[in-house]
């Protein structure tokens, strides 16, 4: 499992050291981190003495990161430039760069072969736009993150210069994982500045593979198809057949005991005919651990009362449930409490547009302004409604955010934009469900580390799949077969 912390909190981690008098010693341990990244990415290319290395510097501690960086790069020989984005500098790490033999000049020069990015770190305020910096060869490390990327959102209120390398001290930052901020940092490196005691709780993590696989793993020895997972599927219509083919289809892929196929006959005879193994009927009796409904239901009234059906279900036999596409057009806020005093946990999976209208829907109290705030901080926006509706919301989109109602809150970033196809959100809600079915009554984790597992094993399966070329959703269950059999 990977941590992160808030921008805000890595500062105020900062704080105690600075007020113990160790501004310095941070400041330079931070700087040897960066500058040691820098060398290895200049021997990987060729030979380090000689060669330019240029800083845009800021006027606050980035920019003296920047510059003691430099210092220690110039000691080995490299023609150090700082080029500064303000009228001042870091008194200290001028000094230090001008007493090792670098150099300050008033742009980046053309010979530059990697360029650090040292205007802002966490002490950036609103936008930023960057400077002309000569195109193409150079390759950009920022220092702690990428300036204008907002360390606790990852939102880009202006502009930004993308990283090839980030090296961020003292811990890795929220704004560094999601949306445009984690699109910008390029490959993160952590430099350790030993604020590990003073930095609290994590603000969000993601599941890795090893974490992954607890939940997608082999069977054992002694399973039977009754333990492995049972997982109810109420998705397609006759409009939307292919729906059911695609949740199935992904569910299987993980190697669940049975799926069970609840849905109109259409429907039912594709699922049957790509998986005879599918147990198909038009109602939700059987025997059931999780279901999924949703996707490709449709908004009429036979979706409407499938959906009842399905909800019905769960609230008897206490099962979870994942309610995705079309089923959060149509559920109530009843159902929900229905669905939460009878102690079962539910996912809710919307994209952007329908958490737009899942809020403002279900919870008019926490509208005004959810749009701005979904765009800016996913993460807030998914733990708002996690906690006003009661239930773990998976957020998809270029980051896909999970969180719980009691703020637990996860973020994968495993998928590419290859999955913005049509019917990847249904092999999604497959994988959901299957994470749920075949750990139901494993009280060890939570609904929304099963979600997060979930959403790394698509965002895999879909890189996966990328490596064959363009791709619609139907690839994605081989892909992760793929993924699960390489592991
Ligand atoms: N405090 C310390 O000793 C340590 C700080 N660290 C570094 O210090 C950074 C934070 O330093 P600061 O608090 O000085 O903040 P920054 O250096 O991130 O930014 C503050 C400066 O930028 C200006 N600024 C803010 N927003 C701007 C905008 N939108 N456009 C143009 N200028 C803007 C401010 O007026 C101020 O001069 C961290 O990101 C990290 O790089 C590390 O060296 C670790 C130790
Ligand atoms: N730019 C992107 N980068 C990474 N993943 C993406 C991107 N765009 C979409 N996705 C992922 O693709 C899936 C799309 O789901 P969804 O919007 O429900 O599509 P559909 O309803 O067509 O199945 C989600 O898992 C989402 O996170």
């Amino acid at each position: 499992m990977q941590t992160c912390y808030s921008g805000t909190a890595v500062r105020a981690a900062e704080r105690t050291l600075l007020d113990a008098g160790q501004g310095e010693a941070l400041m330079r341990r931070a700087a040897w981190g960066l500058a040691t990244v820098v060398l290895r990415e200049l021997r990987a290319r060729g030979p380090v003495s000689g060669t330019t290395v240029a800083a845009l510097v800021g006027t606050g501690n980035n920019g003296g990161d920047a510059l003691w960086a430099l210092a220690f790069l110039r000691r080995r020989g490299v023609d150090a430039v700082a080029v500064p984005s303000g009228e001042r500098m870091h008194q200290a790490g001028l000094a230090a760069l001008l007493k090792a033999g670098g150099r300050v000049a008033h742009a980046v020069p053309d010979s530059a072969v990697l360029l650090i990015d040292g205007v802002l770190g966490t002490g950036a305020r609103g936008g930023w736009e960057p400077p002309r910096v000569p195109e193409g060869a150079a390759v950009v490390v920022a220092c702690d993150l990428p300036s204008g990327v907002d360390a606790d959102t990852g939102h880009v209120a202006g502009g930004v210069i993308p990283a090839d390398v980030t090296v961020t001290f003292g811990a890795l930052k929220t704004g560094l994982v999601v949306g445009a901020g984690a699109h910008a940092a390029g490959r993160v490196e952590v430099v350790d500045i030993g604020l590990g005691p003073h930095l609290g709780a994590p603000d969000v993590s993601s599941v890795e593979c090893e974490d992954a696989l607890a939940v997608f793993g082999p069977p054992a020895w002694d399973d039977h198809k009754y333990s492995r997972g049972v997982l109810g599927v109420c998705a397609g219509s006759d409009h939307y057949p292919g729906a059911a083919v695609l949740v199935c289809s992904s569910a299987l892929a993980t190697g669940l005991g049975m799926v069970q196929y609840a849905g109109p006959e259409r429907a039912a005879d594709l699922v049957l005919a790509a998986h005879p193994e599918v147990v198909a009927g038009p109602g939700t009796e059987g025997k059931a651990q999780a279901w999924v409904v949703g996707p490709g239901l449709g908004s009429d009234k036979d979706a409407l009362s499938r959906l009842n059906e399905v909800v019905a279900a769960c609230v008897d036999a206490g099962l979870p449930l994942v309610l995705d596409a079309s089923a959060l057009a149509l559920v109530e806020l009843e159902d929900l409490a229905r669905l939460r005093s009878a102690g079962c946990d539910v996912a809710l999976t919307p994209h952007q547009g329908e958490l737009l209208k899942l809020v403002d829907r279900l919870a008019p109290e926490i509208a005004d302004g959810f749009a701005d705030l979904a765009k800016a901080d996913p993460v807030a926006a998914a733990r708002r409604t996690a906690e006003t509706l009661g239930a773990a919301v998976l957020l998809k989109g270029s980051t896909t955010v999970c969180a719980a109602p009691d703020g637990q809150t996860f973020v994968q970033n495993e998928g590419g934009a290859e999955l913005a196809t049509a019917g990847t959100g249904d092999c999604l809600a497959g994988l959901v469900g299957s994470a749920l079915a075949r750990t139901s009554g494993d009280g060890q984790r939570s609904t929304v580390e099963k979600a997060a597992a979930a959403a790394w094993l698509h965002g895999t399966a879909g890189k996966r799949a990328a490596e064959g070329g363009p791709f619609g959703s139907s690839r994605m269950p081989v892909a992760v077969q793929t993924v699960l059999a390489e592991r």
